[in-house]
């Protein structure tokens, strides 16, 4: 990955208010060629309002976001070419057979790669003679997502892509997900609420808390720098760790290094759904 290039997607000092409420707090984060970013968060911590703010579908109330270089809030068609995006509720296209979708769907990118589409659709066990909505949410969802991929997309945001997928379907998808981006030099941002498949698939973990983005670095350095530590008696906390909690005298750090070893009483470290867990209690 080579961060002297663009960002595919870039948000900086990103803020955005609903009423009373403030769903995204000052947020800053970059996707780079090649990226998976596993988008991670309590029901209601803003991931669905952070891409729809990336895709420019709702107005940004402080901050930027820029796509391909571009404003989101200013997308040419020729950038709206290379994204793609699946939300939480697809869709539309009822009254129109999957084939018959697929084809009008197919008119609107010239970069469209028919292979794939019948690659996926074999996969998934899409027949093209059935009506879209006969289609059960899973395969719906798996309709979506074709659409979204199949024109190898720059960017591609999904929300919770595959909640409604069986565990074969997901397991495929998650990996042509990775490959698709590491092929293409594309970046994906998904939100899951799958722990597992996120640790598997994802290069990078976004965690994000009340709108804050509390956690954003790769997988492998969650693993090694995200530890439980209880320190020793009358030890102070070293400078370099980033408490992301603290209950009674457990302390969920970051920053962690072997050299804070010998400052603890206990160390644990933790996979994605204990530092879920330990984050929100
Ligand atoms: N159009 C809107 N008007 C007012 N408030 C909104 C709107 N969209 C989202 N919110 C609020 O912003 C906050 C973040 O919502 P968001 O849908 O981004 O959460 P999320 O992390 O995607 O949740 P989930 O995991 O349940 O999908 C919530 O408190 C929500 O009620």
């Amino acid at each position: 990955m080579d961060h002297n290039e663009q960002p595919i997607l870039a948000f900086q000092h990103l803020s955005k208010q609903f009423d009373d409420q403030l769903a995204i707090d000052d947020l800053s984060m970059a996707l780079y060629p090649g990226m998976v970013v596993g988008l991670l968060g309590q029901n209601g911590a803003g991931k669905s309002t952070l891409m729809r703010c990336a895709l420019g579908i709702v107005d940004v109330s402080q901050g930027q976001v820029s796509l391909l270089g571009e404003s989101s809030g200013e997308l040419s068609s020729k950038v709206k070419e290379r994204l793609g995006y699946v939300p939480q509720q697809p869709f539309g296209y009822e009254g129109f057979t999957v084939e018959k979708a697929l084809q009008l769907h197919r008119s609107f990118y010239p970069d469209w790669d028919i292979k794939l589409e019948q690659d996926w659709l074999a996969r998934f066990e899409l027949e093209g003679k059935k009506q879209v909505q006969r289609l059960s949410v899973g395969q719906r969802q798996s309709l979506a997502l074709i659409m979204a991929m199949a024109y190898r997309p720059k960017l591609l945001i999904l929300d919770e892509p595959v909640a409604s997928l069986d565990p074969i379907a997901r397991r495929e998808f998650m990996s042509d997900l990775f490959d698709l981006a590491l092929d293409s030099g594309s970046a994906v941002l998904f939100s899951s609420h799958i722990t597992s498949d996120l640790e598997r698939v994802a290069s990078h973990l976004a965690l994000m808390k009340k709108g804050k983005l509390v956690i954003f670095k790769e997988i492998d350095r969650v693993r090694e720098e995200i530890r439980l530590i209880t320190l020793k008696a009358n030890q102070s906390l070293p400078n370099e760790l980033l408490v992301l909690n603290q209950l009674g005298e457990q302390l969920l750090v970051d920053n962690y290094h072997e050299g804070i070893a010998p400052l603890c009483d206990a160390v644990a470290s933790v996979n994605l759904e204990q530092l879920f867990m330990e984050l929100h209690r």
